[in-house]
């Protein structure tokens, strides 16, 4: 087996949650919210070097909020992002080694991710080539238009939303974002650009406590969901 690199994009603006310091660096009880989704990383034996995406010219100050002291050993390296997380997640495939086997893409706002589930989606895209957490859509979901009137109600039972980590074979997940750069593809996920290929993707079950934090609220639920696992 071959190595297994985690690509972190965490260059985004964070203006869903609308506070002056950007969500990936606002503290969750103990620490920022980037220095808890790496350590989580850190600590998967599975993974093998970490690349982590952040903004343009933001490096310094991620060194200074999250990167500090010697805990996080398997950053290779600390990439500029851009302005679409596709296109942060693609600079940070770049700098992989060609012998790459698997790519770990997990978003630097997923703190509550754990060791086991990380591991569930390695052993699935060794086997298929591509993989994600997901968990059953809990909600009805209904598809509007333009108008907000309501066009159609899909069956529940079969939607999923779709977190990280996702994983894919290094030359796989390559040619997905190749292809999707000179179609023009954006996507809000890499399963997304692998499904344009036409080739499988498997999702696994995962938990309601892997929340991206992106409102709010969200780190209100975080924190209650760390608290807890502490008892
Ligand atoms: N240009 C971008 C946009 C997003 N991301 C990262 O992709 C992950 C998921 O994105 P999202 O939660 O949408 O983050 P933001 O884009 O920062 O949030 P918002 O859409 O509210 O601005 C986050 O870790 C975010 O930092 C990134 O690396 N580069
Ligand atoms: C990749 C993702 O985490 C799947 O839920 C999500 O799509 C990333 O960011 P978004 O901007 O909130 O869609």
């Amino acid at each position: 087996m071959g190595n297994v690199i985690a690509v972190i994009p965490a260059a985004g603006v964070g203006s869903r949650m609308g506070t002056n310091i950007k969500k990936q660096y606002l503290n969750l009880m103990d620490r920022p919210v980037l220095a808890h989704t790496l350590g989580v990383l850190e600590e998967c034996p599975d993974i093998t070097g970490i690349v982590l995406v952040v903004a343009p010219g933001e490096e310094a100050l991620c060194k200074k909020m999250v990167l500090h002291g010697k805990e996080f050993t398997k950053i290779m390296a600390v990439v500029p992002g851009g302005d679409h997380r596709q296109t942060s997640v693609y600079n940070g495939l770049a700098v992989l080694p060609e012998t790459t086997e698997l790519v770990v893409i997990h978003d630097g706002a997923r703190p509550l991710v754990q060791t086991g589930e990380i591991n569930r989606v390695i052993r699935e895209a060794r086997a298929i080539g591509a993989a994600a957490l997901a968990v059953p859509v809990k909600d009805t979901v209904k598809v509007v238009n333009d108008q907000g009137l309501v066009v159609y109600t899909p069956p529940r039972e079969t939607l999923w939303a779709v977190q990280t980590p996702q994983v894919f074979r290094y030359e796989l997940i390559m040619k997905a974002h190749r292809a999707a750069k000179e179609t023009g593809i954006f996507a809000t996920d890499d399963c997304a650009l692998v499904e344009a290929l036409g080739r499988p993707v498997r999702l696994v079950p995962g938990s309601y406590e892997n929340i991206k934090i992106t409102t709010p609220e969200d780190l209100v639920l975080a924190e209650a969901f760390l608290r807890r696992r502490k008892q």
